[in-house]
Protein backbone atom coordinates (compact mmCIF):
# COMPACT_ATOMS: atom_id res chain seq x y z
CA UNK A 1 0.00 0.00 0.00
CA UNK A 2 1.03 3.22 -0.71
CA UNK A 3 2.14 5.81 2.14
CA UNK A 4 0.17 9.29 1.49
CA UNK A 5 2.64 12.35 2.24
CA UNK A 6 1.72 13.50 5.43
CA UNK A 7 3.50 10.54 7.56
CA UNK A 8 2.05 9.18 10.10
CA UNK A 9 -1.94 9.76 9.53
CA UNK A 10 -3.16 6.72 7.18
CA UNK A 11 -1.39 4.54 9.75
CA UNK A 12 -3.01 2.10 11.55
CA UNK A 13 -0.97 -0.60 13.53
CA UNK A 14 2.16 -0.65 11.05
CA UNK A 15 -0.31 -0.82 7.91
CA UNK A 16 -0.83 2.12 5.84
CA UNK A 17 -4.25 3.05 4.09
CA UNK A 18 -4.41 4.78 1.12
CA UNK A 19 -6.02 8.18 0.85
CA UNK A 20 -9.31 8.84 -0.95
CA UNK A 21 -9.58 7.35 -4.52
CA UNK A 22 -10.68 10.95 -5.82
CA UNK A 23 -7.52 13.46 -4.45
CA UNK A 24 -10.27 16.13 -4.38
CA UNK A 25 -11.76 13.92 -1.05
CA UNK A 26 -9.47 16.66 1.31
CA UNK A 27 -10.21 18.29 4.85
CA UNK A 28 -11.82 21.03 3.14
CA UNK A 29 -14.25 19.16 1.00
CA UNK A 30 -16.88 19.82 3.74
CA UNK A 31 -19.41 22.94 4.55
CA UNK A 32 -18.25 26.02 5.80
CA UNK A 33 -20.37 25.64 8.96
CA UNK A 34 -18.26 22.81 9.80
CA UNK A 35 -15.19 25.59 10.74
CA UNK A 36 -17.65 28.08 11.95
CA UNK A 37 -19.05 25.52 14.59
CA UNK A 38 -15.41 23.80 14.87
CA UNK A 39 -14.44 27.68 15.71
CA UNK A 40 -17.21 28.18 18.33
CA UNK A 41 -16.80 25.12 20.36
CA UNK A 42 -13.14 25.57 20.34
CA UNK A 43 -13.61 29.20 21.50
CA UNK A 44 -16.34 27.62 24.02
CA UNK A 45 -13.82 25.12 25.36
CA UNK A 46 -15.81 22.65 23.86
CA UNK A 47 -13.87 21.00 21.49
CA UNK A 48 -12.30 17.80 23.43
CA UNK A 49 -16.02 17.13 24.08
CA UNK A 50 -16.84 13.37 23.24
CA UNK A 51 -19.52 13.27 20.72
CA UNK A 52 -21.60 10.30 19.20
CA UNK A 53 -23.13 10.72 15.88
CA UNK A 54 -25.21 8.59 14.00
CA UNK A 55 -25.01 8.31 10.26
CA UNK A 56 -28.31 6.74 8.51
CA UNK A 57 -30.92 7.80 6.17
CA UNK A 58 -34.77 7.87 6.72
CA UNK A 59 -36.19 6.19 3.43
CA UNK A 60 -35.27 3.91 0.96
CA UNK A 61 -34.86 5.15 -2.54
CA UNK A 62 -36.60 4.28 -5.73
CA UNK A 63 -39.80 3.06 -4.39
CA UNK A 64 -38.51 -0.18 -2.78
CA UNK A 65 -38.12 -1.48 0.62
CA UNK A 66 -34.17 -2.01 1.27
CA UNK A 67 -30.59 0.29 0.18
CA UNK A 68 -27.49 -1.28 -0.06
CA UNK A 69 -24.60 0.76 1.74
CA UNK A 70 -21.89 1.60 0.53
CA UNK A 71 -18.89 4.33 0.31
CA UNK A 72 -17.47 2.87 3.42
CA UNK A 73 -13.96 2.38 2.39
CA UNK A 74 -13.13 5.92 1.06
CA UNK A 75 -14.98 6.85 5.03
CA UNK A 76 -12.05 4.98 6.67
CA UNK A 77 -9.29 6.13 3.29
CA UNK A 78 -10.64 9.61 4.13
CA UNK A 79 -9.99 9.80 8.10
CA UNK A 80 -7.05 7.72 7.94
CA UNK A 81 -4.81 10.55 6.01
CA UNK A 82 -6.99 13.39 7.83
CA UNK A 83 -4.65 16.27 8.73
CA UNK A 84 -4.31 19.50 7.32
CA UNK A 85 -1.74 21.15 5.06
CA UNK A 86 -0.12 24.48 5.50
CA UNK A 87 -1.93 25.52 2.75
CA UNK A 88 -5.27 24.70 3.66
CA UNK A 89 -4.61 26.49 7.21
CA UNK A 90 -3.79 29.64 5.37
CA UNK A 91 -7.23 29.36 3.21
CA UNK A 92 -8.74 28.69 6.27
CA UNK A 93 -7.29 31.82 7.62
CA UNK A 94 -8.29 34.29 4.92
CA UNK A 95 -11.65 32.71 4.58
CA UNK A 96 -12.79 32.52 8.45
CA UNK A 97 -14.05 35.51 10.03
CA UNK A 98 -10.77 38.04 11.09
CA UNK A 99 -11.95 37.78 14.12
CA UNK A 100 -10.78 33.94 15.01
CA UNK A 101 -8.23 34.12 16.99
CA UNK A 102 -4.21 32.19 15.59
CA UNK A 103 -4.51 29.67 18.34
CA UNK A 104 -7.54 27.98 16.41
CA UNK A 105 -5.20 27.82 13.63
CA UNK A 106 -2.61 25.86 16.13
CA UNK A 107 -5.13 23.80 16.79
CA UNK A 108 -6.23 23.09 13.35
CA UNK A 109 -3.09 22.10 12.60
CA UNK A 110 -2.59 19.50 15.34
CA UNK A 111 -5.63 17.67 14.95
CA UNK A 112 -6.21 14.07 13.14
CA UNK A 113 -8.74 11.13 13.61
CA UNK A 114 -6.53 9.30 15.53
CA UNK A 115 -9.08 9.81 18.80
CA UNK A 116 -11.75 9.24 16.74
CA UNK A 117 -13.51 5.93 16.75
CA UNK A 118 -16.02 4.70 13.86
CA UNK A 119 -18.41 1.59 14.10
CA UNK A 120 -20.09 0.94 10.75
CA UNK A 121 -22.58 -1.92 9.16
CA UNK A 122 -19.82 -4.10 6.55
CA UNK A 123 -20.08 -2.35 3.21
CA UNK A 124 -22.04 -4.14 0.79
CA UNK A 125 -24.84 -4.64 4.16
CA UNK A 126 -28.25 -4.90 3.30
CA UNK A 127 -29.37 -1.76 5.28
CA UNK A 128 -32.74 -0.42 6.47
CA UNK A 129 -33.94 3.27 7.36
CA UNK A 130 -32.96 4.75 11.08
CA UNK A 131 -30.92 2.20 11.94
CA UNK A 132 -27.46 3.64 11.86
CA UNK A 133 -24.93 2.74 9.12
CA UNK A 134 -22.41 4.59 11.17
CA UNK A 135 -21.42 5.27 14.72
CA UNK A 136 -18.70 7.89 14.60
CA UNK A 137 -17.71 8.93 18.33
CA UNK A 138 -14.48 11.49 19.01
CA UNK A 139 -13.77 15.42 19.84
CA UNK A 140 -17.29 17.08 18.84
CA UNK A 141 -15.05 19.59 16.91
CA UNK A 142 -12.94 17.02 15.04
CA UNK A 143 -16.07 14.70 14.36
CA UNK A 144 -18.10 17.73 13.04
CA UNK A 145 -15.53 18.21 10.17
CA UNK A 146 -16.50 14.70 9.09
CA UNK A 147 -20.16 15.03 8.72
CA UNK A 148 -20.11 16.60 4.98
CA UNK A 149 -17.66 14.05 3.49
CA UNK A 150 -18.94 11.10 4.97
CA UNK A 151 -22.34 11.94 3.70
CA UNK A 152 -21.02 12.46 0.19
CA UNK A 153 -19.26 9.26 -0.13
CA UNK A 154 -21.66 7.55 1.23
CA UNK A 155 -24.80 9.43 -0.27
CA UNK A 156 -24.10 8.55 -4.33
CA UNK A 157 -22.22 5.33 -2.98
CA UNK A 158 -25.25 3.26 -1.28
CA UNK A 159 -27.64 5.03 -3.61
CA UNK A 160 -26.14 3.70 -7.47
CA UNK A 161 -25.16 0.75 -5.91
CA UNK A 162 -28.63 0.17 -4.71
CA UNK A 163 -30.01 1.12 -8.28
CA UNK A 164 -27.58 -1.59 -9.66
CA UNK A 165 -28.70 -4.52 -7.46
CA UNK A 166 -32.20 -3.29 -8.75
CA UNK A 167 -31.20 -3.69 -11.77
CA UNK A 168 -29.94 -7.02 -11.49
CA UNK A 169 -33.39 -7.99 -9.61
CA UNK A 170 -35.11 -7.41 -12.74
CA UNK A 171 -32.84 -8.56 -15.08
CA UNK A 172 -32.33 -11.54 -13.33
CA UNK A 173 -29.01 -14.16 -12.42
CA UNK A 174 -28.20 -15.39 -15.42
CA UNK A 175 -28.01 -12.67 -17.42
CA UNK A 176 -24.77 -9.84 -18.03
CA UNK A 177 -24.88 -6.61 -17.18
CA UNK A 178 -22.40 -3.99 -18.57
CA UNK A 179 -22.40 -0.86 -17.00
CA UNK A 180 -22.31 2.02 -20.17
CA UNK A 181 -22.92 5.13 -18.03
CA UNK A 182 -19.74 7.18 -18.07
CA UNK A 183 -20.33 9.31 -20.90
CA UNK A 184 -23.68 10.31 -19.23
CA UNK A 185 -22.67 10.41 -15.69
CA UNK A 186 -21.93 13.78 -13.19
CA UNK A 187 -18.44 14.48 -14.22
CA UNK A 188 -14.75 12.14 -14.09
CA UNK A 189 -15.63 11.48 -9.54
CA UNK A 190 -19.80 10.40 -10.59
CA UNK A 191 -18.28 8.38 -13.70
CA UNK A 192 -15.39 6.14 -11.28
CA UNK A 193 -17.91 6.02 -8.67
CA UNK A 194 -20.86 4.25 -10.65
CA UNK A 195 -18.39 1.70 -11.86
CA UNK A 196 -17.01 0.75 -9.01
CA UNK A 197 -20.19 0.86 -6.83
CA UNK A 198 -22.60 -0.92 -9.57
CA UNK A 199 -19.91 -3.44 -10.03
CA UNK A 200 -20.57 -4.22 -6.53
CA UNK A 201 -24.00 -3.90 -7.12
CA UNK A 202 -23.97 -7.19 -9.34
CA UNK A 203 -22.94 -5.72 -12.29
CA UNK A 204 -20.39 -8.09 -14.37
CA UNK A 205 -17.95 -5.38 -15.86
CA UNK A 206 -17.82 -1.79 -16.88
CA UNK A 207 -16.90 0.09 -20.25
CA UNK A 208 -14.97 2.68 -17.76
CA UNK A 209 -11.11 1.91 -18.59
CA UNK A 210 -10.08 4.04 -15.47
CA UNK A 211 -12.20 2.17 -13.27
CA UNK A 212 -10.76 -0.88 -14.62
CA UNK A 213 -7.75 0.35 -13.62
CA UNK A 214 -8.52 1.75 -10.07
CA UNK A 215 -10.14 -1.08 -8.84
CA UNK A 216 -9.60 -4.27 -10.78
CA UNK A 217 -13.41 -4.28 -12.41
CA UNK A 218 -13.43 -6.58 -15.37
CA UNK A 219 -13.84 -4.26 -18.41
CA UNK A 220 -15.87 -4.54 -21.81
CA UNK A 221 -17.32 -3.19 -24.22
CA UNK A 222 -18.40 -2.97 -28.50
CA UNK A 223 -17.96 -0.70 -30.92
CA UNK A 224 -19.75 2.32 -31.90
CA UNK A 225 -22.16 3.62 -34.78
CA UNK A 226 -19.40 5.64 -35.85
CA UNK A 227 -17.33 2.58 -36.56
CA UNK A 228 -19.64 1.29 -38.81
CA UNK A 229 -20.56 3.99 -40.56
CA UNK A 230 -16.58 5.07 -41.21
CA UNK A 231 -16.52 2.15 -43.83
CA UNK A 232 -17.49 3.14 -47.35
CA UNK A 233 -16.78 0.06 -49.33
CA UNK A 234 -14.75 -3.19 -49.23
CA UNK A 235 -12.43 -1.77 -51.23
CA UNK A 236 -11.13 -0.30 -48.38
CA UNK A 237 -9.33 -3.09 -46.05
CA UNK A 238 -5.82 -3.31 -47.65
CA UNK A 239 -4.94 -6.20 -45.78
CA UNK A 240 -7.17 -8.73 -46.29
CA UNK A 241 -5.35 -11.88 -45.25
CA UNK A 242 -5.73 -13.56 -41.90
CA UNK A 243 -4.04 -16.63 -40.52
CA UNK A 244 -6.48 -19.31 -39.24
CA UNK A 245 -7.02 -20.25 -35.69
CA UNK A 246 -4.34 -23.39 -35.23
CA UNK A 247 -2.19 -20.83 -37.00
CA UNK A 248 -2.03 -23.73 -39.64
CA UNK A 249 -3.17 -22.24 -42.90
CA UNK A 250 -3.69 -18.45 -44.24
CA UNK A 251 -6.92 -16.92 -45.81
CA UNK A 252 -5.47 -14.27 -48.48
CA UNK A 253 -9.01 -13.50 -49.13
CA UNK A 254 -11.09 -12.83 -45.92
CA UNK A 255 -12.96 -10.53 -47.82
CA UNK A 256 -13.99 -12.29 -50.58
CA UNK A 257 -15.14 -15.27 -47.99
CA UNK A 258 -17.41 -13.12 -45.82
CA UNK A 259 -18.80 -12.25 -49.25
CA UNK A 260 -19.07 -15.89 -50.51
CA UNK A 261 -20.91 -16.81 -47.12
CA UNK A 262 -23.16 -13.62 -47.93
CA UNK A 263 -24.35 -15.27 -50.75
CA UNK A 264 -24.78 -18.87 -49.35
CA UNK A 265 -26.60 -17.27 -46.89
CA UNK A 266 -29.05 -15.42 -48.72
CA UNK A 267 -29.94 -18.21 -51.23
CA UNK A 268 -30.21 -21.01 -48.54
CA UNK A 269 -33.46 -22.70 -48.26
CA UNK A 270 -34.70 -21.63 -44.87
CA UNK A 271 -32.98 -18.01 -45.42
CA UNK A 272 -34.04 -17.36 -49.18
CA UNK A 273 -36.21 -14.02 -49.50
CA UNK A 274 -35.91 -12.60 -45.88
CA UNK A 275 -33.16 -10.10 -46.80
CA UNK A 276 -31.81 -8.59 -50.37
CA UNK A 277 -28.82 -6.80 -51.07
CA UNK A 278 -27.37 -6.10 -47.41
CA UNK A 279 -25.73 -3.02 -46.63
CA UNK A 280 -21.73 -3.29 -48.45
CA UNK A 281 -20.20 -0.86 -46.12
CA UNK A 282 -21.50 -2.30 -42.95
CA UNK A 283 -19.89 -5.77 -44.23
CA UNK A 284 -16.72 -4.21 -44.71
CA UNK A 285 -16.90 -2.20 -40.59
CA UNK A 286 -18.17 -6.23 -39.65
CA UNK A 287 -15.08 -7.34 -41.95
CA UNK A 288 -12.24 -5.26 -41.45
CA UNK A 289 -13.32 -5.52 -36.98
CA UNK A 290 -13.06 -9.34 -37.38
CA UNK A 291 -9.44 -8.91 -39.10
CA UNK A 292 -8.15 -7.02 -36.09
CA UNK A 293 -9.92 -9.18 -33.36
CA UNK A 294 -10.59 -12.49 -34.57
CA UNK A 295 -11.34 -14.24 -31.48
CA UNK A 296 -13.50 -11.44 -30.16
CA UNK A 297 -15.40 -10.22 -33.43
CA UNK A 298 -18.96 -8.71 -32.13
CA UNK A 299 -20.73 -6.33 -34.39
CA UNK A 300 -23.20 -3.30 -33.54
CA UNK A 301 -25.57 -4.52 -35.86
CA UNK A 302 -28.18 -1.46 -35.71
CA UNK A 303 -26.52 1.20 -37.76
CA UNK A 304 -28.86 0.70 -41.46
CA UNK A 305 -31.67 -1.98 -40.82
CA UNK A 306 -31.30 -4.90 -38.39
CA UNK A 307 -33.12 -7.58 -39.88
CA UNK A 308 -32.15 -6.83 -43.59
CA UNK A 309 -28.74 -6.05 -43.17
CA UNK A 310 -27.17 -5.94 -39.61
CA UNK A 311 -28.04 -9.81 -38.72
CA UNK A 312 -26.75 -11.03 -42.29
CA UNK A 313 -23.91 -9.56 -42.67
CA UNK A 314 -22.96 -10.36 -39.39
CA UNK A 315 -23.69 -13.83 -39.49
CA UNK A 316 -21.67 -14.00 -43.24
CA UNK A 317 -18.67 -12.36 -41.32
CA UNK A 318 -18.92 -14.97 -38.58
CA UNK A 319 -19.09 -18.17 -40.86
CA UNK A 320 -16.03 -17.04 -42.52
CA UNK A 321 -14.33 -16.40 -39.09
CA UNK A 322 -15.52 -20.29 -38.52
CA UNK A 323 -14.11 -21.60 -41.37
CA UNK A 324 -10.66 -20.58 -39.82
CA UNK A 325 -11.81 -21.75 -36.83
CA UNK A 326 -12.61 -19.01 -34.94
CA UNK A 327 -15.72 -18.09 -32.85
CA UNK A 328 -17.83 -15.03 -33.24
CA UNK A 329 -18.50 -13.19 -29.90
CA UNK A 330 -22.24 -12.11 -31.13
CA UNK A 331 -24.12 -9.26 -31.58
CA UNK A 332 -25.38 -5.58 -30.18
CA UNK A 333 -28.45 -3.92 -30.65
CA UNK A 334 -28.99 -0.28 -29.80
CA UNK A 335 -32.31 0.56 -31.13
CA UNK A 336 -35.71 -0.34 -32.03
CA UNK A 337 -37.80 -3.11 -30.68
CA UNK A 338 -35.19 -5.13 -28.29
CA UNK A 339 -37.80 -7.82 -27.72
CA UNK A 340 -38.45 -8.51 -31.31
CA UNK A 341 -35.44 -7.57 -32.71
CA UNK A 342 -33.36 -10.13 -30.68
CA UNK A 343 -36.40 -12.79 -31.07
CA UNK A 344 -35.69 -12.22 -34.72
CA UNK A 345 -31.67 -12.98 -34.17
CA UNK A 346 -32.02 -15.66 -32.23
CA UNK A 347 -34.34 -17.31 -34.60
CA UNK A 348 -31.38 -16.51 -37.79
CA UNK A 349 -28.34 -17.72 -35.70
CA UNK A 350 -30.38 -21.03 -35.20
CA UNK A 351 -31.44 -21.51 -38.26
CA UNK A 352 -27.63 -21.09 -39.99
CA UNK A 353 -26.81 -23.46 -36.92
CA UNK A 354 -29.19 -25.93 -38.44
CA UNK A 355 -28.51 -25.48 -41.93
CA UNK A 356 -24.73 -24.92 -41.91
CA UNK A 357 -23.53 -27.70 -38.93
CA UNK A 358 -22.11 -24.58 -37.21
CA UNK A 359 -22.67 -26.11 -33.53
CA UNK A 360 -22.48 -22.99 -30.95
CA UNK A 361 -24.01 -20.60 -33.67
CA UNK A 362 -27.58 -20.34 -32.20
CA UNK A 363 -26.13 -19.18 -28.45
CA UNK A 364 -24.19 -16.51 -29.88
CA UNK A 365 -24.42 -13.46 -27.66
CA UNK A 366 -27.11 -11.13 -27.79
CA UNK A 367 -26.41 -7.33 -25.85
CA UNK A 368 -29.21 -4.71 -26.42
CA UNK A 369 -28.57 -1.36 -24.99
CA UNK A 370 -30.05 2.14 -25.02
CA UNK A 371 -31.85 3.83 -22.66
CA UNK A 372 -32.54 1.09 -20.47
CA UNK A 373 -34.16 1.01 -17.21
CA UNK A 374 -36.11 -1.24 -14.45
CA UNK A 375 -39.07 -0.65 -16.26
CA UNK A 376 -37.78 -0.70 -19.44
CA UNK A 377 -36.08 -4.39 -18.33
CA UNK A 378 -39.39 -5.56 -16.69
CA UNK A 379 -41.35 -4.88 -19.98
CA UNK A 380 -38.66 -6.77 -21.86
CA UNK A 381 -38.99 -9.75 -19.63
CA UNK A 382 -42.94 -10.10 -20.10
CA UNK A 383 -42.66 -9.85 -23.48
CA UNK A 384 -39.90 -12.43 -23.63
CA UNK A 385 -36.95 -11.46 -25.69
CA UNK A 386 -33.51 -13.21 -26.52
CA UNK A 387 -30.78 -10.70 -24.77
CA UNK A 388 -27.86 -12.20 -22.87
CA UNK A 389 -26.59 -9.64 -22.31
CA UNK A 390 -27.81 -5.79 -21.30
CA UNK A 391 -25.80 -2.34 -21.31
CA UNK A 392 -26.80 0.27 -19.09
CA UNK A 393 -25.50 3.43 -18.78
CA UNK A 394 -27.71 6.93 -18.30
CA UNK A 395 -30.54 5.57 -16.50
CA UNK A 396 -28.12 3.70 -13.93
CA UNK A 397 -25.75 6.30 -13.20
CA UNK A 398 -27.49 8.93 -12.80
CA UNK A 399 -30.13 7.46 -10.31
CA UNK A 400 -32.01 8.78 -12.85
CA UNK A 401 -35.25 7.17 -10.82
CA UNK A 402 -34.21 9.54 -7.33
CA UNK A 403 -31.72 12.17 -7.26
CA UNK A 404 -30.50 11.75 -4.05
CA UNK A 405 -30.68 8.82 -0.94
CA UNK A 406 -31.03 11.71 1.96
CA UNK A 407 -27.89 10.20 4.61
CA UNK A 408 -28.20 12.36 7.35
CA UNK A 409 -25.72 12.69 10.71
CA UNK A 410 -27.08 13.44 13.57
CA UNK A 411 -25.28 14.08 17.05
CA UNK A 412 -26.82 11.46 19.34
CA UNK A 413 -24.92 11.45 22.79
CA UNK A 414 -22.43 14.38 24.11
CA UNK A 415 -20.17 13.73 27.48
CA UNK A 416 -22.46 10.86 27.61
CA UNK A 417 -25.52 12.53 27.55
CA UNK A 418 -28.27 11.42 25.47
CA UNK A 419 -29.50 14.05 22.64
CA UNK A 420 -32.26 14.37 20.62
CA UNK A 421 -33.34 16.21 17.80
CA UNK A 422 -37.42 16.69 17.72
CA UNK A 423 -39.45 17.83 14.63
CA UNK A 424 -42.62 18.52 13.82
CA UNK A 425 -42.68 15.54 11.40
CA UNK A 426 -41.63 12.50 13.98
CA UNK A 427 -39.91 10.72 10.88
CA UNK A 428 -37.45 13.03 11.35
CA UNK A 429 -36.43 12.82 15.26
CA UNK A 430 -33.81 11.16 15.71
CA UNK A 431 -33.11 8.40 18.10
CA UNK A 432 -30.87 9.26 21.03
CA UNK A 433 -27.83 7.99 22.49
CA UNK A 434 -25.02 5.74 21.52
CA UNK A 435 -26.85 2.76 20.53
CA UNK A 436 -26.08 -1.29 19.39
CA UNK A 437 -27.98 -2.81 16.76
CA UNK A 438 -28.51 -6.23 15.76
CA UNK A 439 -30.49 -8.40 12.91
CA UNK A 440 -32.53 -11.07 13.88
CA UNK A 441 -33.23 -13.97 11.92
CA UNK A 442 -36.41 -16.09 11.48
CA UNK A 443 -36.57 -19.42 11.32
CA UNK A 444 -37.20 -19.51 7.81
CA UNK A 445 -33.27 -17.77 8.14
CA UNK A 446 -34.89 -14.63 6.64
CA UNK A 447 -34.03 -11.53 8.45
CA UNK A 448 -36.44 -11.03 10.88
CA UNK A 449 -36.16 -7.14 12.05
CA UNK A 450 -33.49 -5.00 13.13
CA UNK A 451 -33.56 -3.88 16.58
CA UNK A 452 -31.49 -0.87 18.37
CA UNK A 453 -31.12 -1.11 21.92
CA UNK A 454 -28.84 1.10 24.34
CA UNK A 455 -24.96 0.55 24.06
CA UNK A 456 -25.01 -1.18 27.65
CA UNK A 457 -28.32 -3.47 27.76
CA UNK A 458 -27.22 -6.85 27.35
CA UNK A 459 -27.87 -8.17 23.58
CA UNK A 460 -30.73 -10.58 22.25
CA UNK A 461 -30.25 -13.88 22.41
CA UNK A 462 -30.91 -17.06 20.43
CA UNK A 463 -34.40 -18.51 21.32
CA UNK A 464 -35.34 -16.00 23.80
CA UNK A 465 -38.18 -13.74 23.02
CA UNK A 466 -37.52 -10.63 22.98
CA UNK A 467 -40.39 -7.59 22.46
CA UNK A 468 -39.05 -5.28 19.34
CA UNK A 469 -41.30 -1.67 19.84
CA UNK A 470 -41.60 0.88 16.58
CA UNK A 471 -39.28 3.73 17.45
CA UNK A 472 -42.08 5.96 17.41
CA UNK A 473 -45.83 4.07 17.02
CA UNK A 474 -46.66 2.99 20.30
CA UNK A 475 -49.47 0.39 18.83
CA UNK A 476 -46.32 -1.34 16.88
CA UNK A 477 -44.52 -4.04 18.65
CA UNK A 478 -43.98 -7.79 17.99
CA UNK A 479 -42.33 -10.28 20.68
CA UNK A 480 -39.11 -12.18 18.47
CA UNK A 481 -37.44 -14.96 19.17
CA UNK A 482 -34.48 -14.84 17.44
CA UNK A 483 -33.15 -18.14 15.36
CA UNK A 484 -30.06 -16.18 14.57
CA UNK A 485 -28.02 -12.83 16.02
CA UNK A 486 -26.02 -10.80 13.91
CA UNK A 487 -24.58 -7.08 15.48
CA UNK A 488 -24.68 -5.16 12.79
CA UNK A 489 -22.13 -2.34 13.86
CA UNK A 490 -18.15 -3.43 13.80
CA UNK A 491 -15.20 -1.79 14.56
CA UNK A 492 -13.54 0.28 11.48
CA UNK A 493 -11.31 2.67 13.12
CA UNK A 494 -10.93 1.97 17.57
CA UNK A 495 -9.02 5.28 17.92
CA UNK A 496 -7.32 5.29 20.85
CA UNK A 497 -10.15 2.31 22.34
CA UNK A 498 -7.28 -0.39 21.92
CA UNK A 499 -10.03 -2.79 20.25
CA UNK A 500 -9.51 -4.52 16.94
CA UNK A 501 -10.28 -3.25 13.75
CA UNK A 502 -12.13 -4.80 10.95
CA UNK A 503 -10.08 -5.65 8.18
CA UNK A 504 -11.33 -3.51 4.79
CA UNK A 505 -12.15 -6.30 2.46
CA UNK A 506 -11.67 -6.39 -1.25
CA UNK A 507 -13.92 -5.04 -4.07
CA UNK A 508 -14.94 -8.59 -4.77
CA UNK A 509 -15.55 -9.59 -1.32
CA UNK A 510 -17.66 -6.69 -0.78
CA UNK A 511 -19.68 -7.84 -3.92
CA UNK A 512 -20.19 -11.29 -3.02
CA UNK A 513 -21.60 -10.42 0.67
CA UNK A 514 -24.11 -7.83 -1.25
CA UNK A 515 -24.49 -10.44 -3.71
CA UNK A 516 -25.92 -12.93 -0.92
CA UNK A 517 -27.11 -10.28 1.80
CA UNK A 518 -29.70 -9.60 -0.98
CA UNK A 519 -30.40 -13.46 -1.89
CA UNK A 520 -31.32 -14.15 1.67
CA UNK A 521 -34.04 -11.46 2.19
CA UNK A 522 -38.02 -12.52 2.46
CA UNK A 523 -38.97 -12.13 -1.44
CA UNK A 524 -41.93 -9.90 -0.72
CA UNK A 525 -39.22 -7.09 0.52
CA UNK A 526 -37.85 -7.23 -2.46
CA UNK A 527 -40.59 -7.05 -5.04
CA UNK A 528 -40.79 -4.14 -7.34
CA UNK A 529 -44.33 -3.18 -6.94
CA UNK A 530 -45.55 -2.42 -3.35
CA UNK A 531 -42.87 -4.29 -1.31
CA UNK A 532 -43.37 -4.86 2.50
CA UNK A 533 -41.62 -2.54 4.58
CA UNK A 534 -38.93 -4.70 6.52
CA UNK A 535 -39.25 -3.58 10.19
CA UNK A 536 -36.84 -1.95 12.01
CA UNK A 537 -37.49 -1.46 15.64
CA UNK A 538 -36.06 -0.50 19.03
CA UNK A 539 -35.38 -2.12 22.56
CA UNK A 540 -38.34 -1.63 25.63
CA UNK A 541 -35.89 0.10 27.39
CA UNK A 542 -34.96 2.15 24.69
CA UNK A 543 -38.23 3.23 23.57
CA UNK A 544 -39.10 4.24 27.54
CA UNK A 545 -36.26 6.44 26.98
CA UNK A 546 -36.93 7.79 23.84
CA UNK A 547 -40.01 8.83 24.91
CA UNK A 548 -38.55 9.84 27.93
CA UNK A 549 -36.09 12.69 27.09
CA UNK A 550 -38.80 13.62 24.33
CA UNK A 551 -41.09 14.94 26.86
CA UNK A 552 -37.88 16.61 28.84
CA UNK A 553 -36.72 18.55 25.70
CA UNK A 554 -40.11 19.75 24.14
CA UNK A 555 -41.88 22.59 25.82
CA UNK A 556 -45.34 22.45 26.64
CA UNK A 557 -47.26 24.76 24.77
CA UNK A 558 -49.76 27.14 26.17
CA UNK A 559 -53.32 27.94 24.73
CA UNK A 560 -55.10 31.25 25.28
N1 LIG B 1 -39.82 -4.26 -26.50
C1 LIG B 1 -39.67 -3.16 -25.79
N2 LIG B 1 -40.52 -2.90 -24.78
C2 LIG B 1 -40.41 -1.78 -24.06
N3 LIG B 1 -39.45 -0.86 -24.27
C3 LIG B 1 -38.58 -1.07 -25.25
C4 LIG B 1 -38.63 -2.22 -26.04
N4 LIG B 1 -37.64 -2.16 -26.95
C5 LIG B 1 -36.99 -1.01 -26.71
N5 LIG B 1 -37.53 -0.35 -25.70
C6 LIG B 1 -37.14 0.94 -25.12
O1 LIG B 1 -37.85 1.92 -25.86
C7 LIG B 1 -37.09 3.11 -25.99
C8 LIG B 1 -36.94 3.42 -27.48
O2 LIG B 1 -36.38 4.65 -27.55
P1 LIG B 1 -36.26 5.50 -28.85
O3 LIG B 1 -37.57 5.55 -29.54
O4 LIG B 1 -35.57 6.76 -28.48
O5 LIG B 1 -35.23 4.60 -29.62
P2 LIG B 1 -35.22 4.07 -31.06
O6 LIG B 1 -36.10 4.86 -31.94
O7 LIG B 1 -35.44 2.61 -30.97
O8 LIG B 1 -33.70 4.31 -31.37
P3 LIG B 1 -32.98 5.45 -32.17
O9 LIG B 1 -33.80 6.69 -32.02
O10 LIG B 1 -31.66 5.51 -31.45
O11 LIG B 1 -32.90 4.91 -33.56
C9 LIG B 1 -35.78 2.85 -25.31
O12 LIG B 1 -35.84 3.35 -23.99
C10 LIG B 1 -35.69 1.33 -25.27
O13 LIG B 1 -34.93 0.86 -24.16
O1 LIG C 1 -28.49 4.44 -23.52
P1 LIG C 1 -27.68 4.37 -22.29
O2 LIG C 1 -28.34 3.53 -21.22
O3 LIG C 1 -27.23 5.70 -21.78
O4 LIG C 1 -26.35 3.49 -22.65
C1 LIG C 1 -25.23 3.97 -23.28
C2 LIG C 1 -25.48 4.49 -24.67
O5 LIG C 1 -24.34 5.10 -25.12
C3 LIG C 1 -24.07 4.72 -26.43
O6 LIG C 1 -24.58 5.51 -27.43
P2 LIG C 1 -25.02 7.03 -27.33
O7 LIG C 1 -26.19 7.16 -26.41
O8 LIG C 1 -23.84 7.89 -27.03
O9 LIG C 1 -25.52 7.30 -28.79
P3 LIG C 1 -26.79 6.70 -29.49
O10 LIG C 1 -27.80 6.34 -28.46
O11 LIG C 1 -27.26 7.78 -30.37
O12 LIG C 1 -26.27 5.53 -30.21
C4 LIG C 1 -24.66 3.34 -26.54
O13 LIG C 1 -24.93 3.00 -27.84
C5 LIG C 1 -25.85 3.40 -25.66
O14 LIG C 1 -26.99 3.73 -26.39
O1 LIG D 1 -18.86 -0.79 -25.51
C1 LIG D 1 -19.97 -0.35 -25.81
O2 LIG D 1 -20.73 -0.94 -26.57
C2 LIG D 1 -20.44 0.94 -25.20
C3 LIG D 1 -19.71 1.61 -24.29
C4 LIG D 1 -20.18 2.79 -23.75
C5 LIG D 1 -21.39 3.28 -24.13
N1 LIG D 1 -22.10 2.62 -25.04
C6 LIG D 1 -21.66 1.46 -25.56
MG1 LIG E 1 -28.36 6.47 -26.59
Amino acid sequence: MEAKANGLNGEYSGRLIDGPTNPMVTPLLTDQYQFTMAYAYWKAGKHQERAVFDLYFRKNPFRGEYTVFAGLEECIRFIANFKFTEEEIDFLRQTLPSSCEDRFFDYLRGIDCSDVEVYAVPEGSVVFPKVPLLRVEGPIAVVQLLETPFVNLINYASLVTTNAARHRFVAGKSKILLEFGLRRAQGPDGGIGASKYCYIGGFDATSNVAAGRLFGIPLRGTHSHAFVSSFMSPDEIIDKSLLSSDGSSTCEDFVSLAQTWLSKIQWSNPLRGIFGETNQSELAAFTSYALAFPNHFLALVDTYDVVRSGIPNFCAVALALNDLGYKAAGIRLDSGDLAYLSSEARKFFRTIEKEFGVPGFGKMIITASNDLNEETLDALNKQGHDVDAFGIGTYLVTCYAQAALGVVFKLVEINNQPRIKLSEDVSKVSIPCKKRSYRLYGRESYPLVDIMTGENEPPPKVGERILCRHPFNESKRAYVVPQRVEELLKCYWPGTSGKEREILPSLKDIRERCIKQLEQMRPDHMRRLNPTPYKVSVSAKLYDFIHFLWLNEAPVGELQ
